[in-house]
């Protein structure tokens, strides 16, 4: 199973190497403004699947906005240490 951690590593490796395919590479190229949209919507589906949907499928949307915010952070060149120390 991936960690927070993994996840990270694996999507810094993406915007360093640019595999063709890559999901994240074409987020990251949409540019911040397009980022920060998905982090909106993912938001608001992390919230109604908590309210309205199943454990499953609320854990599902959330990994997903872990997704989206971890590439927002590649964005801006942020690490994980610069948002832990905060925590
Ligand atoms: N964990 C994720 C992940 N979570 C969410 N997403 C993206 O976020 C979208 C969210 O899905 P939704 O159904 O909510 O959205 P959608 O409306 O269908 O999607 P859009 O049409 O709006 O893009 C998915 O289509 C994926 O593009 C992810 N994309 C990639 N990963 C992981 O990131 C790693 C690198 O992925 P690539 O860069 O694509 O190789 C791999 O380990 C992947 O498993």
């Amino acid at each position: 199973m991936k960690s927070f951690e993994d996840l990270y590593a694996e999507l810094a490796e993406k915007a360093a190497t640019r595999p063709a395919g890559s999901g994240t590479v074409a987020e990251l190229d949409a540019g911040v403004h397009a980022i920060g949209k998905k982090i909106v919507e993912e938001a608001a589906e992390v919230w109604m699947a908590a309210e309205h949907e199943s454990d499953e499928r609320a854990a599902e949307e959330i990994s997903q906005l872990l997704y989206h915010l971890q590439v927002l952070m590649l964005a801006r060149g942020l690490t994980l240490q610069d948002v832990y120390k905060h925590l």
